[in-house]
């Protein structure tokens, strides 16, 4: 079975000069060597705890909490002071960042009190990665000691009640890709990062929630505060109407691109989960021609610059509070 990255997305593919010998050789190999490799099988325990290892003894220290910064949200690793900084590329057996507002950067540092680890930038299915791909990263912060995941996004708002620039604190999610048959923990399960059929009930930290709700109205933006329920969707397409009409009858109040698979890698391995959204665009449930209707990653990127710093204090609050009480 073919286990190089050169099989396995964007990044090997530059590594390997879009060249796969087990291609190139095709008529040797056999069938075994044509059935993908199964996604839990691309990163084993041990490259991960290479991965983990490099990090720790890079920056000298043992983060508690992880932070992955969504689209146009590098702004929060910014306030991490005595930063090591790590670039994707010079990390072993990393994938790379390709989406603009995606710097791809691991920051590791201390903020308000605690030792934490930032993504500044995420890795999405469709950027060719596949989906145990994109959440490798949370096993990392695992084995690097992370307790907490704290995942951020971009979205769009299907919430009628929802503006531009709100923040939903997300209590649950509806996994599209999961029901497409898709998963990160497809394949066989390695029983050191957690069960064969984890549960996901309970998946969102009600005790982080309740505190960030507490933060919201502290910060007088409790107006501008939602709980609800994200999906994530493949893309790279925003949805189209008739999506989006079914997502809301489905109960999803924003949608977006992540997430969804990282809290999934996340619950596996017994993190304590706190997501939210950024409602970067509002998506429209009814048909118009009005261009304004059509969501954008310029737009995307402008709402994330716009509302960075309450998103920065919303985290350094909330991990300030989480600090005094452990
Ligand atoms: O990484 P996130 O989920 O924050 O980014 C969203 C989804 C796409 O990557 C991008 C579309 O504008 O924003
Ligand atoms: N799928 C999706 N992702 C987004 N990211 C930011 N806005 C959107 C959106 O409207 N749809």
């Amino acid at each position: 079975m073919c286990s190089r990255d050169c099989c396995s997305g964007p990044g090997g593919s530059a590594k390997s000069g879009n060249t796969c010998t087990d291609r190139k050789n095709a008529k040797a190999v056999s069938v075994e060597k044509i059935i993908p490799t199964p996604q839990s099988l691309l990163y084993p325990y041990e490259v991960i705890q290479e991965i983990a290892d490099f990090i720790v003894k890079g920056s000298n220290m043992r983060p508690k909490i992880g932070i992955i910064c969504g689209s146009g949200l590098g702004s929060l690793a910014d306030i991490i002071q005595d930063a090591k900084v790590f670039e994707y590329e010079k990390i072993p057996n990393f994938p790379v960042s390709t989406v603009e507002g995606h710097a791809g950067k691991l920051v590791v540092g201390n903020l308000e009190g605690a030792v934490v680890m930032a993504m500044q930038g995420r890795f999405h299915f469709y950027e060719g990665y596949p989906l145990a791909k994109c959440s490798m990263p949370v096993r990392v912060m695992k084995l690097c000691g992370v307790e907490y995941l704290f995942a951020t996004n971009a979205a769009g708002g299907i919430n009628p009640k929802y503006s531009v620039g709100d923040i939903m604190l997300m209590h649950d999610h509806v996994n599209m890709l999961g029901f497409a048959g898709n998963s990160p923990l497809q394949g066989p399960n390695d029983p050191r990062f957690g069960p064969r059929f984890p549960a996901l009930v309970n998946s969102y930290n009600k005790e982080l929630i309740n505190k960030a709700l507490e933060i919201g109205k502290q910060m007088g933006i409790e107006a501008n505060m939602h709980v609800g329920v994200y999906s994530c969707l493949g893309g790279p397409t925003y949805e189209t109407i008739a999506e989006l009409k079914a997502l809301r009858m489905m109960g999803v109040d924003a949608v977006g691109m992540s997430t969804v698979h990282e809290v999934i890698t996340a619950r596996h391995c017994d993190m304590k989960v706190f997501a939210f959204s950024l409602i970067t665009n509002k998506c429209a449930t009814e048909y118009s021609d009005k261009k304004d209707d059509e969501a954008n990653h310029d737009e995307v990127m402008a709402v994330a610059k716009n509302r960075q710093k309450a998103c920065c204090e919303l985290v350094a609050r909330l991990i300030r509070q989480i600090q005094a009480s452990s």
